[in-house]
């Protein structure tokens, strides 16, 4: 009856005595690893017949065998060490160290589960739904997440599971998912509270633009206090992203997945990795990515990329960048551009929180009190308003205001009611009693102060603070890393739009996948991690290569603003962001700064030097022609020109003026025309079916591009199920 794996078991019982008690142990509690005595409480023992003496006897032989056995990585889980070896051995979580006494979670038999629909799957396993039957005969709703079994990284697993459950145990704040319990038979499973809406991430991916952003602000505010408990319990979570915030409701969320979280000790404020671990780099701060050195505010940069993938609804953070490039990215000033559907208050916070130099960013005490102060003004329509291309409203709807100021004729807003966004003259709006923020009385609101909402752009704008430089950047740095943790399948469908793990694309072939998709025009094929992981070593990068336009051009690709993901292929960016780039050079924003980057990269490359050249000479020449009308005198073809491309995002000068030539020089001909050949670009159906497409959203090119993203998955999950209609046009 007792076979090899509890053997020890059956001896610990017999130093005391107390060998009567090895069935009930082993398969009553299910107790087969010394940790899984970790779990097991004064009354499973009473429960099984073992008598007070007789517990004590059996806790003075387990600590004794443990004192024996240190050296295993199971034990260090539940020693106060964590299993990556080198200086970890002083980040002790506050559950494991001082807190030792603190009440181990429940311990929860199998026969209590009943299971039902899979939630998700991650890198420890599948996660379930599940009713808890409990022992006081209550029925819970709890997800249960089981530990997979067999792979060649067991050992490793099950340390990271029970480490996780460890530190679980020990949280307990509303915005943070509660640990129930363990189950420690094989596999083992944690179960926790269930949020019964599944992660953020797959709510905004599916919800595309559709989505109160007032609703996004709330959000903002929850995780911003569930970060703030974690920072005030010495824990810094490291992979703080939308995948792993779960919503439990439609209006709360909770900070989920505790898989790479440490606990600090009082006398340390920074944890480094030492070991090939896999993080998610794209949300990593800068200190992060250069030597693996984690903090509270390497948290909060993290914070900042989460609020991101909220207002992007959940874009994926520097698309198609490796880790070194978005290193030398950020250090150069680069930050992640502000999402067109972002409120302007919101871009602030983000900004303050990709502060280069880890101490000037707030921290999530403070960001509490910023993200509340931040929420979006919200205004009340005093009469209904319809016109073509903007926000169609109602008396009295709410209107949620992302972008307001004196500068601006008219304000761009979420209509409550419709969730539509577009632009309305403020004239329209009165303050709205619901609006937590103060506005003005009048019936007609009158603009902000100037300056006052304005983005404090916290990013690093000063090239003398920035935390490291190329130069120093080391050319040796091993970024040799082990492969990446094999990912399920439910993640790689996740990946859909996501990067590649960090060894993926610091290999030569991500390169030349890269360029590749560059030459050939083509939609992109994207890599199979969904997490943006890496097994690596932070160490620092090698210095970046050199940049030429052949490497440049794939990062720009995905250049939101500028380029349609799908088409993959690189429009120049519109002529108004060369100015912008010549006045502030160090603030630019990835995504919407294209010549800014070519100019500043062109510095050691020729070719792109030439692009930018040209440029600079149809702007010159533009600048010679300007007063030269042969059209329509009696219009300013410069200011046609600029306004049509600010209306249709990307579109270069020469191409405006490609339309309007071609459309007798008539703006909204022209705008339609313009429109229909982006949406065309992006390879996924005819000119006819685009403009379908854009007259049936009011010629409104983002809702158009989302609604054929739509039904190029709906096309690709039917060409699933029905492969004999493979071919199909959208
Ligand atoms: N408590 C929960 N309630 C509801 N759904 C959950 C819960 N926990 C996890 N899920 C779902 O299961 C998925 C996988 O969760 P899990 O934490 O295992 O993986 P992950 O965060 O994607 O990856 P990893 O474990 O590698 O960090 C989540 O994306 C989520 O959709």
């Amino acid at each position: 009856m007792m076979d090899h794996d509890t053997q020890w078991l059956y001896q610990l019982l017999a130093e005391v005595q107390l060998e009567r008690f090895f069935l009930r142990l082993r398969d009553g509690l299910n107790v087969t690893r010394i940790e899984h005595l970790n779990y097991v409480k004064e009354a499973d023992l009473e429960q099984i017949g073992i008598s007070r003496p007789g517990q004590r006897r059996l806790w003075e032989a387990v600590k004794s065998y443990k004192t024996s056995t240190r050296s295993r990585p199971w034990m260090k889980v539940f020693n106060g060490r964590t299993p990556e070896g080198g200086d970890q051995a002083n980040c002790v979580g506050p559950s494991q160290g001082q807190d030792s006494g603190r009440a181990l979670p429940c311990l929860i038999q199998d026969s209590e589960l009943v299971f039902g629909e899979r939630l998700g799957s991650g890198s420890f396993g599948v996660v379930k739904k599940a009713e808890w039957h409990t022992p006081t005969g209550r029925v819970l709703p709890v997800a249960v997440k089981t530990l997979r079994s067999g792979s060649s990284r067991q050992v490793d697993m099950v340390t990271d599971f029970l480490l996780e459950v460890s530190t679980m145990q020990s949280l307990d704040h509303p915005n943070i998912i509660h640990l129930y319990g363990a189950v420690l038979t094989h596999p083992l499973k944690m179960v926790t509270e269930l949020a019964s809406l599944g992660s953020l991430y797959d709510t905004l991916r599916l919800r595309q633009g559709i989505y109160p952003l007032s609703r996004l602000w709330l959000f903002s505010t929850q995780i911003a206090a569930g970060m703030e408990y974690l920072e005030s319990r010495r824990f810094i979570h490291r992979d703080l992203a939308a995948r792993n915030v779960l919503m439990a409701s439609k209006e709360l969320v909770k900070i989920g997945d505790f898989g790479l979280m440490r606990g600090l000790d009082h006398d340390r404020d920074h944890y480094v990795m030492t070991a090939h671990r896999r993080i998610p780099f794209a949300w990593c701060a800068p200190e992060s990515l250069r030597v693996g050195s984690f903090l509270h505010a390497s948290d909060v940069w993290m914070f900042g990329v989460t609020l991101w993938e909220m207002f992007t609804y959940c874009e994926e953070p520097w698309l198609g960048f490796s880790a070194r490039q978005i290193l030398y990215s950020i250090e150069h000033g680069d930050r992640l551009e502000r999402p067109p559907d972002c409120p302007q208050e919101m871009y602030s916070v983000m900004r303050k929180c990709w502060a280069c130099i880890p101490t000037d960013r707030p921290t999530f005490s403070q960001l509490k009190t910023i993200v509340a102060e931040a929420q979006p003004m919200e205004v009340r329509a005093v009469k209904d308003f319809t016109e073509p291309r903007k926000l169609s409203l109602q008396a009295n709807d709410l209107v949620t205001i992302i972008e307001h100021g004196l500068e601006i004729g008219e304000w761009k807003g979420q209509n409550q009611r419709t969730l539509s966004i577009g632009w309305f003259p403020p004239s329209l709006a009165a303050p709205s009693l619901t609006a937590v923020c103060p506005v003005p009385s009048t019936s007609v609101i009158s603009p902000p102060v100037r300056g006052s909402l304005h983005h404090t752009g916290h990013g690093d704008t000063d090239p003398a603070r920035s935390w490291g430089t190329p130069e120093r950047i080391n050319d040796n740095g091993n970024w040799g890393i082990p492969s990446a943790r094999v990912k399920t399948s439910s993640n790689l469908k996740k990946m859909a739009g996501m990067s590649k793990s960090l060894e993926s694309v610091l290999g030569g072939a991500q390169d030349k996948d890269i360029e590749n998709v560059a030459q050939s025009g083509q939609r992109r094929q994207l890599p199979p991690d969904p997490r943006r992981f890496s097994d690596a070593v932070v160490n620092p990068p090698p210095r970046p290569p050199p940049p030429n336009l052949k490497r440049i051009k794939p990062w720009m690709i995905y250049d939101r603003r500028t380029v349609n993901p799908l088409a993959g292929a690189w429009t120049p960016p519109p002529h108004h962001l060369q100015l912008q780039f010549q006045q502030q050079p160090q603030q630019q924003c990835f995504g919407s700064n294209n010549l800014a980057r070519m100019a500043h990269l062109a510095k050691s490359s020729p070719q792109l030097d030439d692009d930018l050249q040209k440029e600079k000479d149809r702007d010159k020449e533009r600048e010679r022609g300007k007063g030269q009308e042969r059209y329509t005198p009696q219009v300013n073809k410069v200011a046609v020109i600029a306004q049509l491309q600010d209306k249709v995002h990307g579109v270069t000068s020469d191409e405006v003026q490609k339309a309007l030539h071609r459309n007798d020089w008539n703006p909204t001909r022209a705008e339609q025309q313009l429109k229909i050949d982006q949406l065309f670009y992006m390879n996924q159906c005819s000119r006819d079916e685009c403009q379908k497409i854009l007259a049936r959203y009011n010629w409104d090119l983002q809702h158009a591009g989302r609604c054929l993203i739509r039904l190029v998955k709906e096309r690709d999950r039917t060409r699933e199920t029905a492969p004999e209609r493979r071919g199909e046009r959208v």
